[in-house]
């Protein structure tokens, strides 16, 4: 927290508190920007015992409370990367640049640090400071996707959950029996991390195969012009109409000695190579379908295969890629159980896109005076903002950018 801002030397007049403090962290990544924040309004205030007043902020920020706690929320928001002036707007009309810190080796100067992670920190570090005054505290990419894993997967009521067959289901995590386990991070590219404990990980594998590839040939064959409009597109198309199948090969039949069933995809796109058919005759919804099982497979098996070269069971998938689509989730899950004959388990996580913003805000907790821990939130509230995304379905519970998670976080 920015504790010099509400400083209060006792004698003098209550300073007038913010309505809402923030904390500010970012992922700037190839396809997307992440942004996460925490915001409390002076009344969310409370100290140690549990009491809940104005006063209490008072003393939160004059520091009579060794252990203070602001009760609050985190928010979580999303702009595409090429749309960066998006984001600085975003911002700056929030004035959330001003929850930064302060390096507490150069005190003297009066600059904010934001926390930041993903390519997009070294590259637009400028860019931040001529439009925003402040300085991107830049954190390492692979230590925030795992830091922010383990605090959803410790934190987080009913985050993480299995999907086969268009079932849903809530994974009940026991925090001893945590690891270790494979994080699969599909964003534009895939990062592949086997992870041992708190900050201890290594990253074992990745593919260049990843969301941008489904997002850039999707668009160049499909001619959509959001990724959105492509998901949709891709709900409805059959990918049977351009997928080569077992059964195309065989006669019909399955090819039962080596486990292959006649529907089971043997090439992906592989008919238009025999269709005789230039890319306007088949449907874009058809491509897209395709496309995207394609994708989803490939990464389910070489998930699958990284599992089992360190013997790992759990396999939790992360990213924008997965946007919750069903059709996503249900070919990683199929890939993974089929190749691992049922032995390791996909998983997949509500907020699955945040993981390396999650794990720059909690990596405030460095700094001395500026100790934040979320130690705590609870299910996530059903907002009116869920209408408004076409590719949220409010039944399978899926989570929305505009959402937010009640937490606590300690202010040492
Ligand atoms: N609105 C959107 N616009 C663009 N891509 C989207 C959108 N929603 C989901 N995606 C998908 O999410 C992917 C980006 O995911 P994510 O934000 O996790 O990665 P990134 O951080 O941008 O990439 P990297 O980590 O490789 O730098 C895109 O490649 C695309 O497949
Ligand atoms: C380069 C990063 C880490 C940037 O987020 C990501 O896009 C990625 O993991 N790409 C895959 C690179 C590879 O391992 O082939």
């Amino acid at each position: 927290m920015d504790l010099r801002r509400n400083e209060n030397d006792g004698n003098s007049e209550p300073t007038q508190f913010p309505a809402q403090i923030s904390h500010l962290a970012l992922d700037i990544g190839g396809s997307l920007i992440k942004v996460v924040y925490f915001s409390t309004s002076r009344d969310n205030c409370i100290d140690c015992e549990g009491e809940s007043s104005a006063n209490d902020t008072l003393r939160l920020f004059s520091g009579n409370c060794k252990h203070p706690v602001l009760q609050g929320r985190l928010h979580f928001a999303k702009f595409e990367t090429s749309k960066i002036k998006d984001c600085l707007e975003f911002i700056s009309s929030k004035e959330l640049h001003l929850g930064g810190f302060q390096h507490h080796e150069n005190p003297s100067k009066d600059r904010k640090f934001i926390k930041a992670t993903g390519g997009g920190a070294y590259k637009f570090a400028e860019l931040f400071k001529e439009n925003l005054g402040i300085d991107l505290d830049k954190e390492d990419e692979m230590d925030c996707l795992v830091a922010g894993a383990n605090f959803l997967l410790k934190a987080v009521h009913r985050e993480a959950y299995t999907f086969m067959d268009g079932q849903k289901e809530f994974v009940q995590i026991d925090q001893s029996d945590l690891y270790p386990y494979l994080l699969v991070n599909i964003g534009s590219g895939v990062s592949m991390i086997k992870v041992d404990g708190d900050g201890k990980f290594e990253r074992v594998s990745g593919t260049n195969v990843g969301g941008g590839t489904f997002w850039g040939l999707g668009r160049l064959l499909t001619k959509c012009k959001s990724f959105d409009e492509l998901l949709e597109l891709s709900h409805q198309g059959n990918n049977r109409a351009i997928d080569m199948l077992v059964g195309e090969i065989y006669g019909g039949m399955d090819y039962s000695k080596i486990g292959l069933s006649s529907t089971t995809i043997a090439s992906s796109f592989g008919k238009a190579v025999s269709d005789n058919k230039e890319l306007e005759d088949y449907k874009p919804e058809d491509v897209a379908r395709s496309l995207l099982r394609m994708i989803s497979n490939n990464i389910g098996q070489i998930s699958y295969l990284n599992a089992l070269r360190f013997g790992l069971k759990r396999i939790f998938f992360g990213g924008f890629f997965i946007r919750g689509q069903p059709y996503t989730m249900d070919t990683i899950s199929v890939a993974v159980h089929f190749w691992s004959k049922g032995e390791a388990k996909a998983m997949f996580l509500r907020h699955e896109g945040f993981l390396g913003a999650l794990g720059a805000y909690v990596s405030y907790a460095k700094h001395s005076n500026d100790n934040v821990v979320c130690n705590q939130s609870t299910q996530l509230p059903v907002s009116a903002s869920y209408a408004a995304d076409p590719n949220y379905n409010p039944l399978s519970g899926d989570f929305n950018d505009n959402e937010s998670i009640q937490c606590s976080v300690y202010a040492a």
